[in-house]
């Protein structure tokens, strides 16, 4: 029985928060959280939360606190028993001293990516809604244009991956993300990846969770994820 395993990626739009998370998923078989996709499914389903953050989001803003560690960590406390990784939360401090008072991490991947990378990925970046896949028509096209391969189903871009949105989106990530950096820098659990390809950054990635989680047979400890806000 494996020991349990937290860990979670932080980076501005377009960094490959969500292209890693997929393959750290499949490579360890850990749970992979997406809080984008948690906020979109609120907003899919019109729930209070939903139609709340729906309103920043289209602003290019942040969605307040309470709002997302209300959303996110009820989900976290049904996670006891699994090992995971978080994309996209915790995006301020309150929201990182939110999660440290529920779940201990093992680990913070943070990656540091030129603006000017970003703003290319995501002007090229498409989205199936229904089951969140990404593409990109330079880095990962579907098999047919503007189509999922899965579904068949129409992608769309999302409208917060406008350049006109993106600066705003960048300029609020990295006065929000320092403080963060700086506190699981000074746990001694961040482990910062700089580049403009995620095929080249990914093997060090892949050698640094190799070496930090533990293999299948060794005994599970249960972690409880106790509400503590
Ligand atoms: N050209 C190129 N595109 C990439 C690369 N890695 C990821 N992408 C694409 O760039 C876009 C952004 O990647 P994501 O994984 O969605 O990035 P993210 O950090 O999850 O983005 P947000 O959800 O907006 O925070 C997607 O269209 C990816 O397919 C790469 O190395 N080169
Ligand atoms: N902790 C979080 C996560 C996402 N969000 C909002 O949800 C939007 C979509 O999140 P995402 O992770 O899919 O996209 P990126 O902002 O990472 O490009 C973000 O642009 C934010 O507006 C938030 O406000 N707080």
């Amino acid at each position: 029985m494996a020991k349990l395993f937290r860990a979670v990626i932080m980076g501005p739009p377009g960094s490959g928060k969500g292209t890693i998370s997929e393959r750290i998923a499949q490579r360890f078989g850990l749970t992979r959280l997406s809080s984008g996709d948690f906020i979109r499914e609120n907003i899919a389903a019109n729930t209070d939360a939903g139609v709340l953050a729906k309103t920043y989001i289209e602003r290019g803003l942040l969605v307040p606190d309470h709002v997302m560690t209300r959303l996110l960590l009820p989900r976290l406390e049904e996670m006891t028993r699994h090992s995971w990784l978080m994309d996209g939360f915790p995006r301020t401090l309150a929201q990182a001293e939110a999660l440290n008072s529920t779940c201990d991490l093992d680990l913070v991947i943070s990656l540091n990516i030129p603006y000017e990378t970003l703003k290319e990925r995501l002007s090229d970046r498409w989205i199936h809604p229904a089951s969140g896949r990404v593409y990109n028509m330079g880095f990962n096209p579907p098999h047919v244009q503007g189509r999922d391969d899965i579904s068949g189903e129409p992608l769309i871009q999302h409208d917060d991956d406008k350049p006109e949105a993106l600066v705003a989106r960048l300029r609020h990530y990295k006065d929000v993300a320092k403080p963060i950096i700086d506190l699981y820098k000074s746990k001694g659990i961040l482990h910062t990846f700089s580049g403009t390809e995620t095929d080249r950054i990914w093997p060090y990635i892949n050698s640094l969770l190799s070496t930090k989680i533990p293999m299948e047979g060794t005994h599970r400890t249960q972690r409880p994820c106790t509400r503590g806000y």
